[in-house]
């Protein structure tokens, strides 16, 4: 028999050092990663020193949860793992061939046919390293079919009674009813103008939904309206707070903190936020609400949870809560379960959540699709009649509801079963930002649907749209055409290829400038190497980097994949050869002028957040001996600093790499006039509908579609991504 082999006659499984030799063998064809085997191995080896018995099953399951947390599963249901292993761990004849004389490792799907479901979920309850209840803390949980690290349960499980102890129970409806609804409905009448109600009855019942309920989620699309919308619900909280009377006979006012996952994300929240507050007429609404009121300065979670870097916890925690009454999160999709949960548990219990962000973009990069699972049916607006008669007393406007039987069949059991959930989510179905006749707009709408309109994808690639580009580049191409016709592309923009030549648009009354590549900030910088001198004020150097950060980022390229000729590696490369002269790069070395730099870590030494851009200029400083000299200097906008520069030394910058490219899971949260999408030469699992969503959705103005052929793209929109989770906030 050879090592790789499991004696399956005397148990099904083997023993468990037998399970672990077959994990090794998975682990040689790269079946499970390195971390997946140690953890496995640990659990057996902790077991065995405490001269417990470990159930084999639970050794090899171990290490499969592990591996399925790196894709952001929360949990494996065992169910569908029985139904499909191959989709858990499939081993291709091919990537066993370099296993010379051995034999192919044993599939799971060989392995499972020896047992049942059933006796699998029996070992599991037996077994001393997986427990079935809260209370007891064994490495893994099972709940029903679900098997998880344990770790990972509790994380679900603090966030699913966090959100269940915030909904309101029919008593607290009534007592809202009786003291409050009076102030929501003036307020809701102050803030939303008749002329705009048209199209902002989905925004006044995000209001009244979220104005009653200690957890609410605000979720829409892009430019539907989320800052907005959630400006006035607190607006409307502070008129109510300041119109009910407290027991001493004063109005009182509520503590809000506005954050979001990423510094990116927490600065254009910031912009946008201070532009709506200005607008709110304040002087209207009863309960005397100020200006001052609501916040207007967005942190990141990290900071707003006291973060003591990396795996030290966080200063506000369960036994030193926050002293805010109401808590903010834009940009929810991205926050992952481990930081919902310490989220959760940071807050007093009567403080309020709300969630804001777009349910369909891609959930967050570690494990876990808290905002996406919890807001699933949010399109069908799934009320109650109850709900959809307090909607209607307090908007004027009745809520258009789609019973289940109208749900498509994948959504409706979610859907019910999140029935109590589903009566504090609000969606947003009206995008302010795009008519409906911007490709952006429509292709946004086509992806999520998840099904080709051939008429729209003829505008695409005939254009025909306006504000939107397809590019067949082939970078295989023996003639280099592929390659040159992309290169042609990121130093203009090419608007010669968008309809009118990108002139003449408008957007919100706003005229658009026509598109830009990254020619545009290269162009800024060579100027100001004839205007700024030695003698140049901080303020003047300040101002330059102020630009060129601004200008490049109305541009980005982005990309679904890291690796491969489409990805991020090689497109950083085949852009710095063809947009820096080789002279440059010769006399300036790694750190030349025009590098754009993302930090890829957080540095809390240096307050930099993951995520942040900053650009090489070379600038004129004073050195030690006091004389002047041209020097390559990092510059970054502050985010804790009202937007001011800042300017670092390249060898204090230890996690940073250039940015020509990035992918589209780092580009969630930011924006850019811009977006130019490069898809990869073959079908990829990690090419997904939500991919593609968050990609184009990150253009405002422009989007080009670079690939090389078009099934690419055809086939990513019919690939959702389903996280497993066992998030449940109905009982
Ligand atoms: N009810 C409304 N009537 C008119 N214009 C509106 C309304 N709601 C929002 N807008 C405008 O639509 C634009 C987008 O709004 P907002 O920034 O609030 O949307 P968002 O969903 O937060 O956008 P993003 O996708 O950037 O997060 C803004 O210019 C805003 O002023």
């Amino acid at each position: 028999m050879s090592q790789f082999e499991l004696d399956l006659t005397a148990s099904p499984l083997g023993s468990a050092s037998e399970c672990l030799q077959l994990l090794t063998s998975w682990r040689r064809v790269d079946a499970i990663r390195p971390l997946d085997l140690a953890f496995a191995s640990q659990l057996a080896q902790m077991c065995e020193a405490a001269k417990l018995r470990i159930e084999p099953i639970t050794v090899l399951l171990s290490a499969i949860a592990s591996q399925h947390l790196s894709d952001g599963h929360v949990c494996i249901d065992l169910r569908k793992m029985f139904e499909r292993p191959e989709r858990f761990i499939n081993i291709a004849p091919a990537s066993s061939q370099h296993l010379v004389a051995e034999q192919a490792p044993i599939n799971l799907r060989q392995l499972l046919a020896s047992t049942s479901l059933s006796q699998c979920l029996k070992s599991l309850e037996s077994c001393c390293a997986v427990s079935t209840s809260a209370q007891n803390m064994a490495p893994l949980a099972l709940k029903g079919t679900r098997l998880y690290l344990s770790r990972y349960y509790h994380y679900e499980l603090k966030i699913a009674q966090g959100i269940r102890a915030r909904l309101p129970t029919p008593s607290d409806i009534n007592a809202f009813s009786h003291d409050c609804a009076g102030a929501l409905k003036q307020a809701i009448d102050v803030l939303f103008e008749q002329k705009d109600r048209l199209y902002a009855a989905s925004q006044m019942h995000a209001c009244a939904l979220a104005a009653r309920s200690r957890f609410a989620i605000i979720t829409g699309g892009p430019g539907t309206g989320k800052t907005t919308t959630v400006v006035k619900l607190l607006a409307a909280l502070q008129s109510i707070a300041g119109s009910v009377t407290a027991s001493d006979g004063a109005g009182k006012k509520l503590n809000i903190a506005l954050a979001a996952p990423t510094g990116k994300a927490a600065a254009r929240l910031n912009q946008s936020i201070s532009s709506s507050v200005k607008r709110l007429p304040l002087a209207q609404l009863p309960g005397h609400v100020g200006v001052n009121d609501i916040p207007q300065k967005v942190s990141t979670l990290h900071r707003i949870l006291g973060s003591r870097g990396a795996s030290q916890g966080f200063t506000y925690n369960k036994h030193n809560p926050l002293a805010i009454d109401v808590l903010v999160i834009d940009e929810a999709s991205m926050v992952d379960v481990s930081m919902m949960a310490a989220v959760i548990e940071a807050l007093k219990p009567d403080a309020r959540l709300i969630l804001l962000g777009d349910k369909d973009q891609l959930a967050s990069v570690d494990a876990g699709a808290v905002l996406g699972q919890l807001a699933e049916g949010a399109h069908l607006n799934n009320y109650s009649k109850d709900t959809s008669n307090y909607l209607e007393a307090m908007t004027g406007v009745p809520a258009l509801v789609q019973s289940d039987a109208q749900a498509p069949n994948d959504q409706a059991s979610k859907v019910s079963t999140n029935k109590t959930l589903a009566q504090n989510v609000a969606m947003l179905n009206h995008s302010f930002r795009f008519d409906a006749n911007s490709g952006i707009g429509q292709l946004a709408k086509m992806v999520n649907r998840g099904a080709l309109d051939s008429r729209l994808l003829d505008d695409l690639n005939n254009k025909r749209l306006a504000d939107a580009l397809s590019l067949q580049s082939d970078f295989s191409k023996e003639d280099g055409a592929g390659i040159q016709a992309f290169v042609d592309h990121i130093k203009d923009g090419s608007p010669r290829m968008f309809a009118n030549e990108g002139k003449g648009r408008m957007q919100n009354n706003q005229h658009i400038e026509p598109p830009v590549g990254y020619g545009a900030y290269l162009s800024l910088l060579d100027a100001a190497q004839s205007e700024l001198r030695p003698d140049s004020s901080d303020e003047q150097w300040d101002a330059l980097a102020q630009k060129v950060l601004d200008c490049f980022q109305r541009f980005q390229v982005l990309s679904a994949m890291r690796n491969g000729p489409y990805g991020v590696e090689a497109l950083n490369i085949m852009m710095q050869k063809a947009l820096i002269p080789a002279a440059k790069l010769a006399a300036q070395g790694s750190f030349y002028e025009g590098r754009p730099l993302l930090v890829t870590r957080n540095d809390y030494n240096l307050g930099l957040t993951n995520g942040d851009v900053g650009m090489v200029i070379w600038r004129y400083v004073t050195n030690k001996q006091g004389k002047s000299e041209r020097v390559a200097r990092v510059a970054f906008e502050s985010e804790q600093d009202d937007g001011k520069i800042r300017w670092f030394s390249p060898s204090r910058l230890l996690e940073v790499e250039t940015v020509f490219a990035m992918t589209v899971h780092k580009s969630q949260g930011s924006e850019f006039e811009h977006a130019c999408f490069v898809l990869p030469e073959r079908v990829n699992p990690v090419v997904s509908k939500e991919l593609v969503y968050t990609a184009i959705t990150r253009a405002k103005y422009w989007i080009s579609i670079v690939s090389p052929n078009d099934r690419i793209f055809k086939d990513a929109i019919k690939n959702p991504i389903n996280r497993e989770s066992g998030l449940e906030i109905d009982d």
